[in-house]
């Protein structure tokens, strides 16, 4: 019983066979050590060869023993939680709070308005009273589609929430429900019947990117996109639907109905919106003028709600009397609906919330990670944790106008403007900056002394959309990586900052997120530098017959027997388990590769983070590839030629040493004994590439590996091999990042999207007289049985208005001119085909800082010279590939369009490709060998 007399609401359990488990981590620890102690002590001398190498290895495994210290955090003091529904409702039934649920949508065109709707079906749906649910929906797309949607969606409302009310329905999003159900009823015939009709509508205007003629002159709503010019320029539009205080509306039960609002906030290009958070950050302003509920919830708009008790779980832990004032945030794991038996992009997060964050629950708290998360409205907000101090339910009476002038007077809250000078995004609401506003803001909360909890019940919560293509997995970590590795170095660094704020177990925790970025390089090293040395001869472990052997044995085989056992405890299969080791290579030679480089490179001020949101929509033969398992690549990608880069060296490498053991004289076993080690890296190396190999070489499908990939692998490959000069294995190493840096460069800058009927960007010049590039290609139309000559009108503006330059219909072009003023320059395509298109687009701005140094610093320094002038050499080249890569790409869609043809071209193109690709060798040879020329005088 609790300490006012009470029975607890929900109750922690600590993980079962936790001494078993630390003896056994305990174990594989003395193992690190004396692997640690086994590098030390046998360096090479400094004639010997291999020496660097081996110094090498020493720094990589310190790395892995130290992470796999971080990762015990995690394990080392699980517990579980369950909560008692049934006391809540005795106890507070007639007090329960205010719940305001926010759903974020950013895009119409990867973001369904269909499922968006799903989403927010089902949480108004939710088993709560209605006059204390509010739902808003905060579209930044911007598009009257999605607006539609949810107009629908609100006259569904009054059918849906009594149906499942009545009938009990589990789960509350229509079409999870009518695609689970197996018993055809009259009453879920007739609702299905409404639904489908819903469907047809939504999906047709969806189709025709227009809402329809009598639907938009019904409703006076639609009258605010009158004044739209894009989704980047447009006022704050602001709608509550429905009006919980208004007695005229109720549902057919006679039931009054959640609140719902749709808002997207003003957008101008001028102003940094700031993503996710600064939606979420309007949301809570404008949410506390309307109904001001004490709890906030956010979904995303593809995370609908499984289960309609879920609110009154969190509100078990938030109302709990004796601990329930000390936690900020409740966080339910983040589960996904499409995920496929083997799992085969380790998508389903299955370890991190089935082992992970249970492990940081036993020492505070979770990570805020965004979808499904309650939160206490007065936290989020900034509020400090006061031993003691208890909330007072106060129900601000808002002065009731009519829901006009209410829209109109808090149109304001959502302005570009109202945060300037604030300390929104700062200590106010979630933070901005990072590409994991969530992770961030959880954080700070929990530095200001508040706990936070993890529910992890049997019946999932809330269920997504996990990406379906391997580029969407790997984009997507590379944005978490990224925000997370921003963490570690930021202000709030949870390795500094959060000492002595939050437990030392909880620190390292998050340090085991935030450090993943920087996992890149050990994990790169190791797959490269023992397989080269394999193939020169060179042992770098212990022989066979050693008693050294034994801890590196342990340690391997008890780490991933440990590792597997896990996995299929947390429900996985065993080839899914391989599936996830796969992944985790990818992660950590490519996202983890790019989120380091991005982020070192943002700190030196060069480029910018963004947040790439992941499409929850695929054509139909990728997702029958999903289904049946098969790896998708499809597009070709900087990390690709990474990873198979990679791949190749390790088949080259074991290929090169099997010949070497077949034709040499010396006695092979040499081989398998001092080398078994190296053997079976190399060899695991290429079994898990097995997928890639298949993509690359054999696969003749839409999702194999592009062959213009292959052709940049095999020219990245070139460079390593042929670079005869660099005779250390350490340089080809460097080699080897240093190309990864200039393949990210390019990645960093080009942006691909669709575009409807007007889409406009803006650049931002720093100095006058820079020189802008710019290219566009459209590369493909919507429908692929229509191929249209149709080209896009561009017209770009100065930060003045003035028009700088137009094209009109044009299919491609490149264009440079010298920005006279600094400022905002403008770039707006108008799509005048009926057709969505796609186009890519990459614009750059070259200045010579060196330039300025030289005017104030007399001492002109030729390094830096030189790094500007390689900086702008490679971008240069990168500016060029990425433009012939998508004119190849434009040409290919064309060519399977109209069939032969334009052969011929495409042809010359890859020929200009592949001499590109030689030429930034070439020049990436020579500019530095001229840098390192000149840094040696
Ligand atoms: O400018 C933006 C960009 C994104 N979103 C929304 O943010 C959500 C998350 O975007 P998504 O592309 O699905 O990212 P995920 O990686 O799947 O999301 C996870 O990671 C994000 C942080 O990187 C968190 O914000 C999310 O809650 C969390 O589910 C979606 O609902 C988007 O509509 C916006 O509202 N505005
Ligand atoms: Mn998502």
């Amino acid at each position: 019983m609790g300490r006012e007399g009470h029975f607890p609401l929900f109750e922690t359990k600590r993980a079962a066979g936790r001494v078993t488990y630390r003896v056994f981590a305990v174990s594989i620890f003395v193992g690190i050590c004396l692997i640690w102690v086994y590098r030390v002590s046998h360096i090479p001398k400094q004639a010997e060869d291999g020496r660097w190498g081996w110094i090498g290895l020493l720094a990589a495994e310190l790395w892995f023993g130290f992470y796999w210290l971080l990762t015990q955090a995690l394990r080392w003091s699980r517990v579980y939680r369950r909560t008692f529904k049934d006391r809540l409702s005795q106890r507070f039934e007639k007090e329960l709070p205010g719940v305001d649920i926010y759903v974020c949508t950013a895009d119409p065109s990867i973001e369904p308005p269909l499922m968006v709707i799903n989403t927010v079906l089902s949480v108004m749906a939710y088993d709560y009273p209605p006059e204390k649910l509010s739902v808003y929906l905060s579209d930044d797309g911007g598009s009257d589609l999605t607006f539609y949607a949810l107009l629908e969606a609100s006259e569904f409302a009054k059918h849906w929430i009594p149906f499942c009310k009545k009938f009990n329905v589990e789960p509350r999003s229509p079409a999870a429900y009518f695609s689970s159900i197996t018993a055809p009823t009259d009453a879920n015939q007739s609702i299905k019947k409404l639904y489908n009709d819903m469907e047809n509508r939504i999906e047709n205007a969806t189709k025709l990117g227009q809402v329809p003629k009598e639907a938009r002159s019904k409703h006076k709503g639609f009258s605010h996109w009158d004044s739209y010019s894009s989704r980047h320029d447009h006022d704050t539009i602001l709608q509550i639907l429905i009006d919980r205080r208004d007695p005229n509306v109720i549902d057919v039960a006679g039931c009054v109905l959640p609140t719902l609002v749709y808002l997207a906030r003003e957008k101008r290009p001028q102003h940094p919106h700031n993503f996710k958070a600064g939606a979420m950050n309007a949301l809570i302003r404008v949410s506390s003028r309307i109904s001001n509920g004490q709890i906030i919830l956010n979904v995303d708009c593809d995370m609908y709600s499984n289960d309609s008790s879920s609110i009154r779980d969190a509100l078990c832990f938030l109302m709990d009397e004796e601990k329930g004032h000390e936690i900020a945030f409740v966080q339910f794991p983040q589960n996904f609906e499409n995920i496929t038996t083997n799992d085969l992009y380790s998508s389903s997060l299955r370890v991190i919330s089935e082992v992970e964050f249970h492990g940081l629950d036993g020492f505070g708290g979770p990570l805020y990670i965004g979808s499904g998360c309650f939160h206490r409205r007065d936290t989020l907000c900034g509020r400090k944790f006061i031993r003691g101090y208890k909330h007072e339910e106060k129900w601000e009476s808002i002065q009731r106008k009519s829901v006009l002038e209410l829209e109109e007077q808090l149109k304001g809250l959502a302005s570009c403007t109202y945060e300037a000078n604030t300390q929104w995004g700062k200590e106010m609401g979630l933070k901005y900056g990072c590409p994991v506003e969530d992770v961030i803001t959880g954080l700070s909360i929990q530095s200001r002394g508040w706990k936070s909890l993890y529910y992890n019940p049997s019946r999932k919560a809330f269920l997504g959309v996990a990406p379906t293509t391997l580029p969407q997995t790997l984009l997507q970590h590379k944005r978490w990586s990224e925000g997370d590795f921003q963490i570690l170095l930021s202000q709030y660094s949870p390795a500094w900052y959060a000492h002595n704020k939050i437990s030392l177990g909880l620190q390292l925790g998050y340090c085991c997120y935030c450090f993943w970025a920087p996992n890149c390089l050990s994990v790169l090293y190791y797959s490269i530098v023992p397989s080269l040395y394999l193939l020169r001869g060179i042992p770098l472990f212990p022989q066979i017959s050693s008693p050294w052997m034994i801890p590196f044995a342990y340690v391997i085989v008890s780490k991933y027997t440990y590792s597997l056992a896990e996995f299929l405890w947390c429900g996985g299969t065993i080839l899914g388990w391989w599936n996830d080791q796969r992944i985790w290579l990818y992660k950590r030679c490519s996202s983890y590769l790019f989120a380091f480089i991005d982020t070192i490179l943002k700190s030196l001020g060069f480029s910018d983070s963004g947040f790439i949101i992941t499409s929850k929509v695929a054509d139909q033969d990728v997702s029958q590839r999903y289904e049946k398992e098969i790896m998708e690549f499809g597009t070709s990608s900087p990390m690709f030629t990474i990873l198979s880069t990679l791949a190749l060296i390790n088949l080259c490498f074991l290929v090169g040493m099997v010949k070497q053991v077949i034709m040499g004289e010396e006695g092979s076993a040499k081989y398998y004994e001092a080398m078994w080690l190296q053997i079976l890296i190399s060899g695991v190396l290429i079994l898990i590439n097995w997928p890639l190999f298949q993509a690359l070489f054999l696969r003749k499908d839409e999702g194999r590996m592009p062959s213009s990939q292959a052709l940049k692998s095999l020219t990245s490959l070139g460079l390593i091999q042929i670079e005869d000069k660099m005779k250390t294995v350490l340089t080809r190493y460097a080699t080897f990042v240093l190309l990864a840096l200039v393949l990210s460069l390019q990645a960093v800058f080009g942006i691909r999207f669709v575009i409807d009927r007007e889409d406009c960007f803006s650049h931002n010049v720093q100095y006058d007289g820079d020189t802008v590039h710019l290219s566009f290609v459209v590369v493909k139309v919507e429908s692929s049985w229509h191929y249209t000559q149709d080209g896009v009108d561009l017209v770009v503006k100065g930060p003045s208005g003035n028009q700088i330059h137009d094209f009109r219909d044009k299919i491609s072009d490149k264009y440079e001119f010298v920005a006279h003023e600094k400022g905002i320059y403008r770039f707006c395509f108008t799509n005048k085909s009926p057709y969505h298109e796609t186009i890519d687009f990459d614009v750059h701005v070259s200045h010579f800082s060196y330039l300025d140094q030289h005017a104030k610093d007399e001492h002109f320094n030729p390094l830096l010279e030189q790094i500007s002038k390689l900086e702008e050499a490679l971008y240069n080249i990168q500016f060029e590939q990425h433009w012939l890569e998508a004119q190849t790409e434009r040409q290919a869609i064309v060519n399977d369009a109209m069939s032969s043809m334009a052969v011929r071209k495409a042809l010359f193109e890859s020929a200009a490709l592949i001499g590109a690709s030689f030429l930034q060798v070439y020049l990436l040879r020579h500019l530095f060998e001229r840098k390192l020329g000149m840094s040696r005088v």
